[in-house]
C-alpha cells in the first residue's frame, strides 16, 4: 500500500537572507503540516516573512534549511503541482480571457479540443464564460483574479499558494470574493495555503489560522476554526466569529508590543 502524504509539509524551516550589510534571519524555524484538502491561512505582523514562507514552498525562493515537501515531493524549483497567486493578477493584457486561460495549456502542448474544454470547464466554474472575449482592461479587479484562479486551476496543480489574492480589492468585493473562493475551493477540493493581513478573512474562510510571530517568523499558535461549511457572510456578524478574531488580534498585537530586539534578529556573516 502506498503511504499517503500530506498536501504539504514544512519542517523546521529557516531562512536567512544575505545583504552587503548584513544578514536578515527572515523564517527563524517553522514546522507545519497541511493535511489534504484543508484551507489554511497564515496571519502575522507586517514583515514577519509569510510572504517569504509561501513563495519557498512554491519554490521560488530558495531556503536556508529545513525540509519542504509537496505531497512527499520535495520542493526544489516551480512547478506546475503548485498554482501560485498574487495581490494583482498576472495576465496578458493583450490577450483575452479566453486566451490567458488557455496560454499556460498551449505551452503544454495539450490539443486544442481538449485545451478548449478545460478553459471552457474553469471560466464557467468562475462564472466568466460570458466575458470570454474581453480583454483584461475591460474587467474588475475581482473579475480579473478570478480569471487569474481560472487559469492556475487550468493547470490542475495538487496545491493552491495565495498570496493576499484579495489585498487590492475593495472592501466589499473582497468579501465577495471571499465566497466565490470558498464555493469554488469545496468543488475543486485543492489544498489552500493563504496569506492575509485581514484576520476576518482568514477566520471565515480557513479550517486552521496559523499565526507568526514577529520577525524572524517562528509560529505563535494553530487555531482551528471550527465552522461548519458551507459558509455565508452572516457568519462575520456571529459571537463566535468575533471570539476567534478577538483572539488572533490579541496574539497579534501581543508580538506587536514585543521590544525590538527581539522582532529582529540579525545574524552576524
Ligand atoms: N530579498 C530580500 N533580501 C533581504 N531581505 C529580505 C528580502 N525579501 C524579504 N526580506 C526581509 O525578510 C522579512 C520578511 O519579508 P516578507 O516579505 O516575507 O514578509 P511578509 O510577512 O510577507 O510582509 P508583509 O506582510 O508586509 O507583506 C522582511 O523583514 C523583509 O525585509
Amino acid at each position: 500500500m502506498t503511504k499517503k502524504h500530506a498536501a504539504m509539509e514544512i519542517e523546521n524551516l529557516r531562512k536567512v537572507y544575505s545583504t552587503k550589510k548584513e544578514e536578515v534571519v527572515a523564517i527563524k524555524d517553522v514546522s507545519l503540516t497541511i493535511p489534504e484538502g484543508k484551507f489554511v491561512s497564515i496571519v502575522g505582523p507586517s514583515g514577519c516573512g509569510k510572504s517569504t514562507f509561501l513563495h519557498i514552498v512554491g519554490g521560488f525562493i530558495e531556503k536556508s534549511t529545513g525540509k519542504v515537501k509537496v505531497r512527499g515531493k520535495e520542493v526544489e524549483k516551480p512547478g506546475p503541482d503548485r498554482g501560485m497567486m498574487f495581490q494583482e493578477s498576472a495576465l496578458f493584457p493583450w490577450l483575452n480571457v479566453f486566451d490567458n486561460v488557455a496560454w499556460g495549456l498551449d505551452i503544454q502542448g495539450v490539443a486544442k479540443k481538449e485545451r478548449n474544454e478545460i478553459v471552457e470547464k474553469y471560466l464557467k466554474l468562475v462564472r466568466l464564460w460570458d466575458f470570454r472575449n474581453q480583454l483584461p482592461s475591460q474587467l474588475s479587479g475581482g473579475m480579473r483574479q478570478r480569471v487569474s484562479l481560472a487559469r492556475i486551476l487550468a493547470f490542475d496543480p495538487e496545491v493552491l499558494l495565495m498570496d493576499e489574492p484579495f489585498g487590492a480589492l475593495d472592501a466589499q468585493t473582497r468579501e465577495e470574493m471571499q465566497v466565490e473562493l470558498l464555493r469554488i475551493w469545496s468543488e475543486s477540493k485543492k489544498s489552500v495555503l493563504f496569506v492575509t493581513h485581514d484576520i476576518e478573512e482568514a477566520v471565515f474562510l480557513s479550517d486552521t489560522v496559523v499565526v507568526f510571530s514577529g520577525r524572524p517568523a517562528v509560529i505563535s499558535e494553530v487555531i482551528d476554526i471550527k465552522f461548519p461549511r458551507p459558509r455565508d457572510l452572516n457568519l462575520y456578524k456571529s459571537a463566535e466569529f468575533r471570539d476567534y478574531r478577538n483572539q488572533i488580534w490579541d496574539l497579534l498585537h501581543k508580538e506587536h508590543h514585543k521590544p525590538v530586539q527581539i522582532v529582529s534578529e540579525v545574524v552576524n556573516g
